[in-house]
């Protein structure tokens, strides 16, 4: 691993980020060192980790590079990779504006799970345009300790099920991943989402996020929230003609959720850069000898 690594420090409604400005893909970053570096005692800490990389020098990314120059190389914060994560687009967005690779506007991002457009608003919001929500069949359950729920299985390019509850208190002290089933619904392991009611078109939730634990805010699992709290209150955008939005109270701030009547997602919320700095070179050789 080079001996000099700059990183920033971002987070999207507390959804925390370590990013990793890497253009022509020169950084090793084994799941080890993804890990170290979003490690909050021992590291730098951030429930994923956004390796900021052109998409023509990344072999996932090569074929989007004709739509968009950045791919979103993004980890979760035990080193796994990830399909999508939505909080970290808009964050990545907010990185490009910063360093001086995009402006204000329209930008696209590659992703895993496609190329992603962003707009950055002057005010501070970005919205990013999060594709699809596919819902497969079956019954999923939720459990925490005695109790046990049925749930949504949303997928947003990441997987995710969805539990109403009556209060999110309910849903524990989230340290462990909540057991879901049947495990053959989830092969690659889910995002858990559990929902309560604030008012019309308006939700809360708590999330226990794959690969990082309970965070304080999940845009992909915000979106499916969105979508699952739509199709409960017979809202299908595309059979009633009306764009479905729904404001989702994460426990890091807002975000505003908008399904258009093509089944497009649309997600808005904040977007920060906090700090910047570079990586102690003796550290570096402890978590990557
Ligand atoms: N926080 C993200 C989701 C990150 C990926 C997720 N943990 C997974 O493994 O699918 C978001 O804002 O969407």
């Amino acid at each position: 691993m080079s001996t000099r690594i700059a990183f920033l420090k971002g987070h999207g409604t507390e959804n925390d980020f370590v990013i990793v400005p890497d253009p022509e893909n020169a950084i090793d970053l084994p799941p080890a060192a993804v890990a170290a570096f979003c490690d909050r005692r021992a590291g730098i800490g951030g429930d994923g980790l956004l390796h900021v990389v052109r998409s023509a020098a990344h072999p996932e990314a090569k074929e989007m590079a004709a739509e968009a120059e950045w791919f979103m190389d993004y980890r979760n914060g035990d080193g796994s990779i990830a399909e999508m994560c939505g909080n970290g687009v808009r964050v990545f967005a907010r990185y490009l504006q910063r360093a001086g690779h995009v402006t204000e506007g329209d930008i696209a991002v590659a992703t895993r799970g496609g190329v992603k457009r962003a707009h950055i608003a002057k005010e501070g919001d970005v919205t990013v345009g999060m594709g699809k929500a596919l819902l497969p069949e079956g019954d999923v359950t939720v459990s925490v300790g005695e109790r046990s729920w049925p749930a949504r299985n949303v997928n947003m390019g990441n997987p995710h099920a969805v539990a109403f509850v009556d209060d999110l208190g309910h849903a524990g002290d989230l340290l462990a991943p909540p057991p879901v089933g049947p495990a053959s619904a989830y092969p690659d392991g889910v995002n858990v989402e559990f929902v309560v009611d604030r008012g019309p078109q308006h939700v809360a939730l708590r999330v226990h996020e794959r690969g990082a634990g309970e965070t304080r805010s999940c845009g992909t699992g915000a979106c499916a929230v969105a979508v699952a709290t739509a199709r409960r209150d017979g809202a299908d955008p595309a059979v009633t003609g009306t764009p479905a939005t729904y404001t989702v109270d994460v426990p890091g701030g807002r975000l505003v959720i908008t399904e258009q009547i093509d089944g497009e997602i649309e997600m808005t919320g904040p977007a920060m850069i906090v700090a910047e700095g570079e990586i102690d070179a003796q550290w570096l050789e402890t978590v990557n000898p």
